[in-house]
């Protein structure tokens, strides 16, 4: 690979990550291990799946799941233990997921939580529950070594970038299954789905991570555009306050919230209706309902990582994430 010289490559798009690699590999060189890593994971990858149809498994990586049937593709985080955090090798699987579903026979996309099943007491021996977080948000442990030192703030935040423009531009119906609470990235990514359907479980929020502020732009931008919301948003981004399930539908960031009993049997029904509506119109609904936005998410979501690429390495934050590690913080 080369790694001098001119770049004279053209941009490659949203979803070419190999290309995407290289051109990372030719600016970072003193990162290029961890280039190297991801990128061939790309291409391992991307060269074992292909298209795929709606009713096949796509997608195997131990905490992203990928699924396809009766016309949707699920992709679910499973990595209960750290609360779906999402580490490099996450947001790396989902860009991939998501490559893949834009192109496969499926007619909508859903993210949602791997279902736990637990022992109860009660009126039926076993009872079927939500994980316990939707996501947490970036793995924290993503920018800072074992011996506490920042690390890899520039790779991670353009991976972040192409992360979220993925989001931004992905072509079919995108819904949010959200049944526990959501932080961070995650609460951020809820404003460029279609739908996001909610249990009265869930919550939303920033943590007191000290990027949340640039990163809730891009969310700001979504929620705040006519209906006044400003103060309220505001609240949340700049002071960290947690909204209730309800309090995101009234911010805009919610399009309904359900009781958690009947959650999952109300949404699932739901979708599958929605999942046989004719493709093509939807897809053509969505490019023309989000042209007009698209752009501006582009720019704001480039302002943003260019923020968190020049502010991460400050000590307001390096503290802030030497203290959770230790746990001496949380939310
Ligand atoms: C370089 C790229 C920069 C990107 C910047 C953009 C920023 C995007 C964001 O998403 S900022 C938001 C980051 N998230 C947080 O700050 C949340 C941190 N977590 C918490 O505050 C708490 O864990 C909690 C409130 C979510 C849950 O608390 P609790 O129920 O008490 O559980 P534990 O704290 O014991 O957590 C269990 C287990 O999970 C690990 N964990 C939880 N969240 C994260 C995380 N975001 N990153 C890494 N690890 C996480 C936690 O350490 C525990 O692990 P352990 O059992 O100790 O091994």
């Amino acid at each position: 690979m080369a790694t001098e010289g001119p770049c004279n490559m053209p941009k490659p798009g949203v979803f070419d990550f190999g290309n995407k690699a290289k051109q990372d590999a030719r600016k970072e060189t003193a990162r290029q291990n961890h280039v190297a890593r991801l990128s061939s994971l790309s291409s391992s990858k991307a060269s074992s799946q292909g298209k795929h149809g709606a009713d096949e498994k796509a997608q195997e990586s131990k905490n992203i799941l990928v699924s396809s049937e009766d016309g949707i593709t699920k992709i679910t985080f499973n990595r209960p233990a750290k609360k779906n955090a999402i580490s490099l090798q996450m947001y790396f699987d989902i860009m991939l997921a998501l490559k893949n579903a834009s192109t496969d026979n499926s007619v909508i996309t859903v993210f949602t939580v791997l279902l736990r099943r637990i022992s109860v007491m009660c009126h039926h021996p076993w009872s079927r529950r939500t994980g316990d977080y939707y996501s947490s948000g970036n793995d924290l442990k993503n920018s800072i070594n074992d011996a506490g030192e920042i690390q890899d703030i520039a790779i991670s935040a353009k991976r972040l970038r192409e992360f979220v423009d993925c989001f931004i531009d992905f072509p079919k119906p995108l819904v949010a299954v959200v049944n526990g609470p959501a932080v961070g990235i995650a609460v951020t990514l809820l404003g460029l789905f279609d739908a996001v359907y909610a249990s009265d479980r869930c919550n939303v929020s920033y943590s007191i991570h000290p990027s949340r502020s640039d990163l809730g732009s891009l969310l700001f931008l979504y929620v705040s555009k006519d209906n006044g919301l400003r103060q309220e948003a505001a609240e949340m981004l700049l002071f960290g306050k947690k909204l209730t399930a309800r309090e995101a539908w009234a911010q805009g960031l919610v399009t309904e919230v359900f009781p958690e009993s009947t959650f999952e049997t109300e949404v699932w029904t739901r979708l599958k209706t929605y999942a046989k509506l004719p493709p093509n119109a939807m897809r053509v609904s969505k490019e023309l309902i989000r042209k007009h936005e698209k752009q501006k998410l582009h720019t704001v979501n480039a302002e943003e990582c260019a923020a968190i690429r020049e502010r991460l390495p400050i000590e307001e934050y390096t503290n802030a994430l030497r203290n959770f590690l230790s746990r001496k913080a949380k939310l």
